[in-house]
């Protein structure tokens, strides 16, 4: 007989292991990392790893993440991986949950939106639900992409956007401002921790070669010799963070104590031909950039106002875009087997 709604309310959260009460128990952070096969993902895996006191568990479905990214922890005592689609339920016991999950590049979120849209609804919904059965504090990744084509520049925390609710875009744009809707209401209705993080244009190592954003594209194209593909009118603008510091930034703010939503990202704005002519002067000088098509509702101006990530983590990014594009360049060469000139 199927239970009555009220029946369910009733249900009890599972009663911890009890030897988690014993004298000899070491208790350890357990950790939940969806998405944690994804470029961020698997940085913030690295970074968790270190320390001796957490247990990571990481659940991908590996549509654009890779088993690559983290085969260098499969096997380690502390790690533990899942083959595992977030729209999917999922019952893990543990103490903190990063819910990264989700396609973040145009291309490959546009791909599929309507799985986009349910792994941003559905996937946070079945997140929620499991922080809520087991006590844990839960980080959504948001996105810059919440604040659309933004009509007031730079974009604080305080400004609610500017988005077209049924563009190409809005799969992940607004899939992301529902997110964070129900992250609001979990913590507001049942008390849930919640942090949610705002994350602007991320670089650096691990990037898919064919990620399709532009860091990544003008770096792969510069080292195969390939024109630079600027989409028109290469005025838009953004600002770049490189991976260990919003890494950085996350880890603050799930261990802080406020909720967020939080910007994190890199204030240094640069035209995206501006990033082009950086890209090649810094790898090669010998290719040509040439302007292309761009796709609709491209954001005309981005840059985060960290005034909050300053005052509330004390956090601000530390590498400026020349520090870190040889990082990647050098990641991007060692991948495609094309090493530097001497
Ligand atoms: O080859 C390219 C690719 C992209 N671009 C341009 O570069 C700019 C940035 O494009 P990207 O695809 O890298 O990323 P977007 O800023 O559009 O979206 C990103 O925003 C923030 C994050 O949440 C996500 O990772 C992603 O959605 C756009 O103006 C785009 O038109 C190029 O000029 N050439």
């Amino acid at each position: 007989m199927a239970k009555s709604p009220k029946e369910d309310n009733n249900k009890q959260p599972p009663l911890p292991s009890p030897l988690r009460f014993s004298k000899f128990f070491q208790p350890n952070m357990r950790i939940l990392i969806t998405g944690g096969a994804g470029f961020i993902g698997s940085h913030l895996v690295d970074r968790l790893m270190e320390n001796e006191k957490n247990e990571v568990i990481v659940a991908d479905n590996y549509f654009t993440g890779s088993k690559d990214n983290i085969k260098h922890w499969i096997g380690h005592p502390r790690f533990e991986l899942i083959r595992h689609d977030v729209t999917e339920t999922l019952l893990v016991e543990v103490d903190r949950i990063y819910h990264l999950a989700c396609p973040a590049s145009p291309i490959y979120y546009k791909y599929n939106p309507v799985k986009t849209i349910k792994t941003n609804v559905i996937g946070t919904l079945n997140m929620l639900g499991l922080a809520k059965r087991v006590g844990a504090r839960i980080l959504l990744t948001s996105t810059s992409e919440v604040y659309g084509d933004p009509l007031v520049h730079p974009q604080p925390e305080t400004y609610w956007g500017n988005v077209n609710p049924n563009g190409v875009r809005s799969c992940y744009d607004e899939g992301k401002r529902v997110a964070e809707t129900l992250m609001f209401d979990y913590h507001r209705q049942h008390g849930i921790e919640i942090r949610v993080a705002r994350i602007f244009n991320t670089y650096g190592p691990r990037m898919n070669i064919d990620d399709g954003r532009v860091v990544s594209n003008f770096i792969a194209q510069a080292i195969r010799g390939e024109s630079l593909t600027v989409q028109s009118p290469g005025s838009q603008t953004r600002s770049f963070c490189y991976v260990s510091d919003l890494v950085d930034g996350l880890i603050r703010l799930m261990e802080g104590s406020d909720t967020g939503p939080i910007n994190l990202g890199n204030p240094g704005e640069f035209t995206v031909l501006e990033l082009a002519e950086t890209v090649k002067e810094l790898i090669n000088p010998a290719v040509e950039i040439k302007t292309v098509d761009n796709t609709p509702d491209d954001p005309k101006q981005r840059k985060p106002d960290i005034t909050k990530a300053k005052e509330v983590l004390g956090w601000e990014p530390k590498f400026a875009l020349r520090d870190g594009l040889p990082l990647m360049e050098e990641d991007f060469r060692q991948r495609l087997g094309v090493p530097k000139a001497k």
